[in-house]
């Protein structure tokens, strides 16, 4: 797992490399330069114009090296330092004056200094990253201004400038970089990865700068990123001696009149997944539907034609997950009540089960221990009564429904977040937006069902789901384009996905 840390803790980590690498803060920033410098060779065109704007702490510095390496190589470079008061870190000014060895270095320290910024060339940002510590105003925030109105493609440094590592609800959102891809340093900086970043970071490279592993190691943190590693280390190997009783058995009660694709759709994603039995509760309208579209599944026909509205006894055996496509009537929400009081397992609970929780306080304490919520941000926002401001407040208000009701919650998105009892979070790194449309949670809803059954624990379960889901989507788009894939075409994929985890 990344760890994703907080400016403090970047900030330790960094001192802490300088002195068991027995190396200096430039060493540092040439090597974090060259890194970024490499990566940016690999696809800009020599031939392109490129303005660079540095500020004047160790952010600017990172520019101003970059600009050096990348002027070595013969890119054709204009570079501008904003610098109202012309105080400088120290490793900026080093690297500043090298840079003035070799050409030439314009100051803006007022409005009047900034150039025009012409269309069809690069701009590379490095006025300010982590130590960002208020909005941007004056000077700064019209350089801001002046790039982003230029739409020319813009390669951020750590950061997009203007914006925060953490919390951005007191920031000014005209005074924050619009970044084609942010050149982030060793870990994902968490408000990069969370809904709000949408317009300021299309794309995040996270670049290893060898920062010192016995450092990070030791430093503390909730925050986590998933990488392939993790998940490669998740999946249980089949025995040769095993049966189908061995991966278990699913229940989904799933499925309304109108809505039975949602039934099929989380069926098959939890066959694929490598459940042993599946049985589907659905209401009486879509039992031929279930048995002609998936045969593997066995189906359970509720008493009523259009709703699901009880599920029979003896259901200990199963692991369950509910919600795909049951819509709000009353008899279901008796039904999700009475399932609560007679199963006290872990289970997955998704999209309209989770909007009859959010309108009755009663039920949300009787969720099973361990369980699985897999909202969207919509859907979470209704759970908790109130829309957040932002994604990072969304994330502290799951922390503690999550650790007040004892669940797992998947906030599902762009990083899907996995938010623990403990207030852990796991942000996936897998997934593409052509997975943002109707049924893709469904697919998800009968992975993590279909892992439960398998024994996975609740948080192995919603890990390994959530990234094989992301991974499946991401060959599918492969294949078929974002905007041609659907969430039938995901389902196809998940062998692969796990192939891939190999
Ligand atoms: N391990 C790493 O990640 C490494 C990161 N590097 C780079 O270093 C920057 C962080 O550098 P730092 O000098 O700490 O901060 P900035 O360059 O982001 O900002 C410089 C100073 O600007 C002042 N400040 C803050 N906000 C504003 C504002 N809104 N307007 C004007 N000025 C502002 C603030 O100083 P004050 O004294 O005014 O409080 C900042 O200190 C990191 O992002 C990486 O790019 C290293 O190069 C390598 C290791
Ligand atoms: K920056």
């Amino acid at each position: 797992m990344v760890k994703i840390f907080n400016v403090s803790q970047i900030k330790k980590i960094d001192g802490c490399t300088v002195i068991n690498q027995g190396i200096t803060s430039i060493d540092l920033m040439e090597r974090a330069s060259l890194a970024v410098a490499e990566k940016l060779i690999r696809f800009l065109d020599p031939d392109q114009c490129i303005l660079v704007f540095a500020g004047t702490g160790n952010n600017g510095g990172d520019a101003l090296a970059i600009a050096r390496i990348l002027l070595s190589r013969h890119f054709k470079l204009y570079v501008y330092i904003v610098a109202p008061d012309e105080l400088f870190s120290d490793d900026c000014l080093v690297n500043k004056e090298c840079l003035e060895r070799l050409t030439d270095v314009k100051l803006i320290k007022e409005n009047q200094d900034i150039p025009h910024i012409p269309e069809d060339c690069i701009v590379i940002d490095g006025l300010f990253g982590s130590g960002l510590n208020r909005p941007l105003e004056g000077v700064y925030l019209d350089v801001v201004t002046v790039i982003n109105a230029s739409h020319n493609k813009v390669y951020s440094v750590d950061m997009p400038s203007g914006m925060f590592v953490e919390d951005n609800a007191s920031n000014n959102p005209e005074g924050i970089i619009k970044a084609e891809k942010v050149f982030t340093f060793q870990f994902p900086k968490l408000s990069l990865l969370l809904p709000d970043s949408a317009n300021y970071c299309k794309k995040m490279t996270v670049v290893n700068i060898g920062l010192c592993e016995k450092c990070i190691k030791e430093e503390e943190t909730d925050l986590f990123f998933i990488e392939k590693s993790d998940a490669t280390q998740l999946p249980i190997p089949r025995d040769n001696f095993s049966h189908k009783g061995t991966f278990g058995k699913a229940l989904l009660i799933a499925g309304s009149y109108g809505k039975m694709g949602a039934a099929v759709l989380s069926a098959r994603a939890c066959l694929r997944t490598g459940v042993g039995l599946l049985t589907m509760h659905v209401p009486r309208c879509g039992v031929d539907i279930l048995q002609t579209a998936v045969p593997e599944a066995m189906v359970q026909a509720d008493e009523f034609p259009e709703n699901v509205s009880s599920v029979g006894d003896n259901i200990d055996q199963f692991a369950i997950g509910i919600g795909p496509g049951i819509g709000t009537d009353d008899k279901t929400k008796d039904l999700l009540s009475d399932l609560f009081d007679k199963y006290r397992k872990p289970m997955v609970i998704d999209a309209d089960a989770l909007n009859i929780i959010a309108g009755d306080e009663s039920l949300k304490e009787k969720i099973p221990s361990k369980s699985i919520i897999t909202p969207h941000p919509v859907e979470f926002d209704r759970l908790m009564g109130g829309v957040s401001i932002n994604g990072y407040e969304r994330l502290q208000k799951a922390g503690e429904f999550a650790n007040r009701y004892d669940i797992y919650i998947v906030l599902k998105g762009a990083y899907s977040a996995i938010i623990t009892p403990e207030r852990k979070v796991y942000f996936n790194s897998t997934g593409n937006p052509g997975m943002a449309t109707g049924g893709s949670g469904d697919v998800l809803t009968g992975m993590i069902t279909s892992l439960l059954a398998q024994k996975y624990l609740p948080l192995n379960a919603a890990i390994l789901g959530v990234y094989l889901h992301g991974l499946a989507g991401d060959l599918a788009a492969k294949s078929k384009s974002q905007q041609g894939m659907l969430p039938s075409d995901m389902i196809e994929y998940i062998g692969k996905a796990y192939r891939a985890l190999k």
